[in-house]
């Protein structure tokens, strides 16, 4: 099936965190495709990218970079779609960097930012299948249903007390 969903990350390093992000879209059965672009190494490609998004079918495109994280606000620059971008946690500042790179976008050009590392990948999968159900409802129903089956794990947990 044809992707809806770009899943794109400044570096191959990225992966760790952005795998959590594919993960939760495969357990949703929703379609997307995985890219290294990078708004600093590659501008071009990344221009490109989200320029063409749009046109070759994705609803939703999911950022995520680290440090100097530029990444999402240079793609949701070019492009219309919504874009949720996944701060990375970096070495030196522990992915403070990367968050604050990412949420202070100026007002006209937005990106909905996350938390930062596997949390922020994991939600903004679920952000991601959350848009496309409002166009296709049976994405909606798949959020239902990964949030009845953590409700149950919780609550079949056994007295925090009990070894
Ligand atoms: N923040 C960006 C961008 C960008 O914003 O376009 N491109 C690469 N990077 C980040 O550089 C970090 C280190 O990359 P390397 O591990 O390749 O040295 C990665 O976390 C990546 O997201």
């Amino acid at each position: 099936m044809r992707p809806l969903v770009g899943v794109i990350m400044g570096s191959r390093s990225d992966w760790e965190t952005l795998k959590h992000a594919a993960e939760t879209l495969d357990e949703l059965g929703l379609p997307y495709e995985v890219r290294v672009v990078s708004a600093h190494r590659t501008p071009d490609l990344m221009a490109e990218y989200a320029k063409t998004a749009e046109e070759r079918g994705l609803l939703v495109i999911i950022a995520g970079a680290g440090g100097a994280a530029h990444l999402p606000g240079m793609t949701a620059a070019h492009t219309p779609l919504p874009v949720l971008g996944v701060p990375v946690e970096s070495q030196a500042l522990k992915g403070l960097d990367s968050l604050l790179s990412i949420v202070q976008m100026p007002a006209g050009v937005p990106v909905g930012t996350l938390a930062i590392g596997k949390a922020g990948a994991v939600n903004a999968a679920l952000l991601a299948a959350s848009i496309v159900g409002l166009r296709h409802p049976e994405y909606l129903e798949r959020v239902r249903a990964y949030r009845r089956q953590r409700t149950e794990a919780v609550l079949a947990q056994p007295d925090p007390r009990e070894a």
